[in-house]
């Protein structure tokens, strides 16, 4: 088999899905993105093409080593986003050729079903608890939020007490039949990360997200020597050697890799491995859309310490687009009290409706993220 072509389409929201066919009509599809540079993405995927047309789409290893080592330059998440998406994409034709699942090409199920959790709050959490309820009533009971507004470098007891006043809102509301993780999204300093969450302990967060920036990640251990809640964080690192040193270091509880910012399955399963190897758990970021949310439950199938998912049905991104509208196999992606059973479609699992893909390809938005700006007109982090 050979690969004959790729196309890339962007669509709304804010995603971009990669096709790759191959002269015995096996299609694949991957989903690389990096929201907010969907165009430089796409941009490396087309460069990278090149060494992929006339290739055997099934040496999915050798594919991603020269995808990864041939440019001299590697990482980062443009470079690491386009090989994620190729290579999910070639984990569909292995899956499609073979008529297997990918989680039966990685040893098979370890689970019968993985536990997600839905986004509540926008990029200000306001009406929290109306947003909670609403997904309690439809079963879900893990829920992940912004954990603050935006935080000055040293801020004031008030933005504390703001972020600690919503979550004591919501533990007064559901008590502890539900549970939550903050995102503090890198808007919180090393000094305001300490405070902040010595103030949210007595809460009991499933875990806070990205306590501090990941480029500054030597503060995890610190940060994790003075709570008792787990630290997670991954959606900003881009390979196994980054998530190598955050390992070796400690601090992290829960690592989040995206499948499709950090090298697609064949990378991500590596990370999952280390993590294990180091009693970490994994929670793959996926704010993003199907075929990047069927990638990461091929992972959660097979991997023993990955423990919820995180799925971007209705969250506050998804303007002009949802994740099952692309999807023709909609009942395969039915939630059960959160829960998502495995596929059982060969390939990624997901069956797209690529003329719609198509139509909205023609006036996709180029998404970007809003720029913040504190009072004094500095800028924020978002
Ligand atoms: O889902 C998450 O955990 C996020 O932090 C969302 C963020 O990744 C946005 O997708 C960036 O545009
Ligand atoms: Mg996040």
């Amino acid at each position: 088999m050979k690969i004959t072509r790729i196309t890339t389409y962007r669509v709304p929201p804010r995603w971009m899905f990669l096709k790759i066919e191959t002269d015995e009509g096996i299609v694949g599809w991957g989903e690389p993105v990096l929201e907010g540079r969907a165009k430089t993405v796409e941009a490396a995927v087309h460069e990278m093409s090149e060494y992929l047309i006339g290739q055997d789409p099934a040496r999915i290893n050798d594919l991603w080593q020269v995808l990864y080592r041939a440019g001299f330059y590697r990482g980062g998440g443009i470079l690491m986003s386009a090989i994620a998406g190729i290579d999910q994409a070639l984990w569909d034709i292995k899956g499609k050729a073979l008529g297997v699942p990918v989680y039966q090409l990685l040893g098979g199920l370890v689970r019968d079903r993985v536990k997600t959790y839905s986004w509540v709050g926008g990029d200000r959490p306001a009406d929290i608890i109306r947003d909670i309820q609403a997904r309690v009533d439809v079963g879900f009971d893990t829920f992940k939020m912004n954990g603050c507004e935006e935080l000055a470098v040293i801020d004031n007891s008030r933005a504390i007490d703001a972020a600690v006043r919503k979550v004591a809102e919501i533990r007064e509301a559901f008590g502890n039949k539900i549970e939550f993780g903050l995102d503090f999204h890198g808007r919180v300093t090393a000094p305001m990360a300490r405070v902040l969450i010595k103030e949210l302990e007595p809460y009991r967060p499933l875990f806070i997200e990205e306590p501090v920036l990941a480029e500054q990640a030597e503060y995890y251990p610190k940060l994790a020597a003075q709570t008792h809640i787990p630290l997670a964080a991954g959606e900003r690192m881009y390979s196994r050697f980054e998530f190598k040193n955050v390992l070796a270091a400690g601090g992290l509880s829960i690592l989040q890799p995206d499948l499709s910012h950090a090298g697609g399955i064949t990378e991500c399963m590596k990370i999952a491995s280390m993590a294990e190897a180091y009693d970490v758990a994994l929670a793959p970021h996926c704010p993003l859309g199907p075929i990047a949310l069927a990638a990461c439950l091929q992972v959660d199938f097979v991997s023993w310490n990955a423990f919820i998912q995180e799925q971007s049905m209705g969250i506050h991104y998804n303007k002009g687009g949802e994740v099952l509208d692309y999807v023709l196999n909609k009942a395969d992606f039915a939630l059960e009290n959160g829960h998502i059973k495995p596929f059982t479609k060969p390939g990624l699992g997901v069956e797209l409706d690529e003329a719609l893909i198509i139509e909205r390809s023609k006036n996709a938005p180029d998404w970007r993220n809003p720029l913040w700006r504190h009072a004094d007109g500095s800028v924020a982090e978002w």
